[in-house]
């Protein structure tokens, strides 16, 4: 079994806060903070800066002695390593209603290296202030990168002792720096701000708060049900718990008193543009709500299907607005607005599923002006559209999870193995299998031995920590190893870890000795992923995935299921429609990939565009997302043979593609090959969901003419049913 190793992120400061936090979150076992005194990684060039804290200071703050470790460079960063996001103070204070006020965190740039920032399009961490008649309340905290702008930009907004309710939507140690902020930034006298929470958020923000803020600045109130919160003059706040093992501490908020429903994760696009509303319309915004569910909450349908029954959400007709929109754009803004009008009207939930049969009893609506979600737009505009497309969007998911599933599983103390857990998740769905997301830390035993007897294929991730596996992945591991028939099914193994990574190995090693079959080689992170690790991760995804639906094609054949046919007279006579063989590479960061393509064609003369199709489940897809780049070397006839053969062969995750082809770079820093006799640098400006193809529409923004006497190579085919 080879073992491959993913270098991260080079500089990270870490707070070994461990021993309390994580012990309640069932990381029991942490241990061997010693080793971190040690440590020197050769590998990084990094040193790690090992510094005592104070021994009361610690037992102050952890309940035990700890120490502080930052990891320094001490050289030269690597070239992949991702730089460190810059970020701006900009925090932009809106109002929504009289009352109710956004403060929207803005970055322009990718805030993180997760795949769901991969559109680029930047990122809002919105929070929001609700005055009521007698209280106020603040939902949400956000990321410390934003800390000191938020704290700011709170001052001059309102009154810090006024604020009588801190309800948490979502926490993660990042949010904990902001949350700590706040209490810090508490006038002298000031009463203690109430939080309410979901228990998981309840039991983070106590293992992470200094003992002093959970004495003088907060006070926890955690939510169980769906209980009322009441700010006066009509702020009557209702809670719904939505948890998802990736967010299992999910709450929402509804305010009946201007039907806004806050949505947390739900709704949410990581954009950042000038509106803090979803003015420029559906069109403008849907690829980026799409992005994000697909990302997010894919690889959960089960979860998401469940939150979207306790929202049943009913649009309040709102007048269209026309600004920036002509012709046919206002037409459609009228016929939106009837719809939801009727919809309204007749107190009937958004979309007619079999979702929304449960819980939508008269009554219990949730009338919605407007959508308030944590990152990027207020919905308003597109709440129709995005509510049932919601739904369109998980039952189609939840159909794949019908025909087959892949479980993910995983346990991430920072975030870093979670954020390799997704990138992994997106490599399944883009083959249309199903996936079974489990966070080992909230699954039980049971739970997990179910999910296991029933997927057709798993993976499963872990940080190291003390040198080992945490107990909620030793556990899961268990469960596992006891499924004699689990040896059958493909499996792979995924980690973030510092500077040894033991819970890889020994999680490989067990596997291995188990008789387990692995799909890909193991992936080792070394803290935070960059983009060629995510890219890996996706790919490798992929490939598990693929050699699922393979068997279950195998399964059906044996068992009567449909059987290899001659092409029938439509298959042959689309198969006569041809195009220009062609090479796509694109590199995004340090991710690069590339493919050969023949469905490529001239789209459009001013400006020159062209369009080319591809597989959902192609490597390279996630590098050509809109916005992105790439080139495009057309292939000469009797010229195409090795470049053919080598694009062709099967390729291990994150392999060269390119390996023993000569290129040669553009000035952007994409690569075409030398022998091509075009090639084109492009923009993708959008992308068409076509059945089991994404057609790209590009602009052509550079491109030179190599070999003038060779004609374009074509791949002729005998049928439409295969390249
Ligand atoms: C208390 C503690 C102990 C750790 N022990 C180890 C260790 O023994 N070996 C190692 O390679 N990394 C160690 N790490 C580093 C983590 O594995 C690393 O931060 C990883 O990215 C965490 O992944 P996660 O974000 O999925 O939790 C430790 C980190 C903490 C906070």
């Amino acid at each position: 079994m080879e073992t491959m190793l993913v270098q991260g992120c080079c500089t990270q400061k870490f707070l070994v806060t461990a021993p309390v936090a994580l012990q309640r979150k069932g990381y029991s076992d942490v241990g061997g903070v010693s080793r971190l005194r040690k440590h020197h990684s050769p590998l990084t060039g990094l040193s790690l800066v090992v510094r005592p804290v104070q021994a009361h200071d610690a037992k102050r703050r952890y309940g035990q002695s700890s120490i502080v470790a930052s990891a320094v460079s001490t050289s030269a960063a690597p070239e992949s390593a991702p730089a460190p996001p810059k970020q701006e103070a900009d925090v932009r204070v809106q109002k929504i209603t009289d009352d109710t006020i956004i403060l929207r965190c803005c970055s322009l740039e990718r805030l993180k290296f997760e795949i769901e920032y991969g559109l680029k399009r930047g990122t809002t961490d919105n929070s929001y202030i609700i005055k009521g008649g007698s209280q106020t309340a603040l939902i949400d905290v956000p990321d410390q990168s934003f800390t000191e702008g938020f704290i700011s930009s709170l001052k001059s907004t309102i009154d810090l002792k006024d604020i009588r309710y801190l309800i948490i939507g979502h926490i993660s140690p990042k949010r904990i720096v902001s949350a700590t902020a706040l209490a810090e930034a508490l006038p002298e006298g000031a009463r203690p701000i109430e939080i309410y929470c979901s228990n998981p958020a309840a039991q983070q923000l106590k293992g992470a708060l200094s003992p002093e803020i959970l004495e003088k600045s907060y006070r926890i109130n955690i939510v169980k049900g769906d209980e009322c919160l009441d700010l006066g003059g009509g702020h009557k706040l209702q809670f719904h718990l939505t948890p998802t093992p990736r967010w299992p501490d999910s709450l929402c908020v509804y305010d009946p008193a201007n039907q806004l429903l806050f949505t947390n994760k739900l709704f949410s696009a990581h954009t950042c543009r000038e509106s803090g509303f979803d003015v420029e319309g559906w069109e403008e915004y849907v690829e980026d709500w799409r992005f994000f569910f697909e990302c997010m909450l894919s690889p959960v349908p089960k979860q998401a299907r469940a939150a979207l029954e306790k929202l049943p959400i009913v649009a309040q007709f709102s007048v269209p607005s026309y600004s920036g929109r002509q012709g046919l754009g206002v037409l459609k803004a009228d016929l939106q607005y009837v719809i939801s009008s009727v919809l309204s009207a007749l107190k009937l939930p958004i979309g007619t599923t079999a979702l929304l049969s449960s819980g939508s009893a008269q009554g219990k609506d949730l009338v919605c002006a407007a959508l308030c979600p944590l990152h990027g737009p207020v919905v308003r505009s597109s709440l129709t559209e995005l509510v049932r497309e919601y739904r369109v969007w998980t039952e189609k998911k939840l159909k794949e999870v019908e025909e087959a599933t892949i479980a993910v599983i995983y346990a991430s103390a920072y975030g870093n193995t979670a954020a390799l857990a997704q990138a992994i998740s997106r490599g399944i769905t883009k083959v249309g299998v199903g996936i079974e997301s489990v966070n080992a830390e909230i699954c039980t035993g049971e739970e997990l031995a179910s999910i296991i007897k029933s997927c057709s294929g798993f993976v499963i991730g872990s940080p190291t920590l003390g040198g080992h596996m945490p107990t909620p992945v030793k556990d899961a591991l268990g469960v596992i190893l006891k499924d004699t028939d689990a040896r059958s099914k493909p499996c792979g193994v995924f980690g973030s870890f510092g500077w040894s990574g033991e819970a890889i190995d020994e999680i490989e090693q067990f596997l291995k000795d188990g008789g387990f079959q692995f799909a890909f080689p193991a992936i080792r992170c070394k803290f935070k992923p960059t983009e060629a690790t995510l890219q890996t991760c996706e790919e490798s995804g992929t490939d598990l995935a693929q050699s699922v639906k393979k068997t279950i094609l195998k399964q059906k054949r044996a068992t009567g299921g449909p059987q290899y046919v001659v092409a029938s007279n439509v298959e042959q006579a689309v198969g006569r429609v041809v195009g220009s063989l062609c090479v796509l590479t694109a590199k995004v960061g340090d991710a690069e990939s590339a493919m050969l393509a023949s469905w490529v064609s001239q789209a459009s003369f001013v400006p020159p565009g062209i369009t080319i199709a591809v597989a959902k489940d192609r490597a390279v897809e996630g590098l050509i997302l809109t916005g992105s780049k790439f080139a495009i070397s057309v292939l000469g006839q009797g010229k195409s043979g090795p470049v053919s053969k080598q694009l062709l062969k099967p390729f291990k995750p994150g392999e060269n593609r390119l390996d023993g082809l000569t290129t040669k770079q553009a000035e952007s820093g994409l690569y075409y090959l030398s022998d091509a006799i075009a090639w084109l640098e492009c923009t993708v400006k959008s992308r068409i969901e076509t059945g089991d193809h994404w057609v790209l529409y590009a602009t052509v923004d550079s491109g030179k003419l190599e070999d003038a006497q060779t004609l374009t190579a074509v791949h002729q085919r005998k049928t439409g049913a295969r390249y």
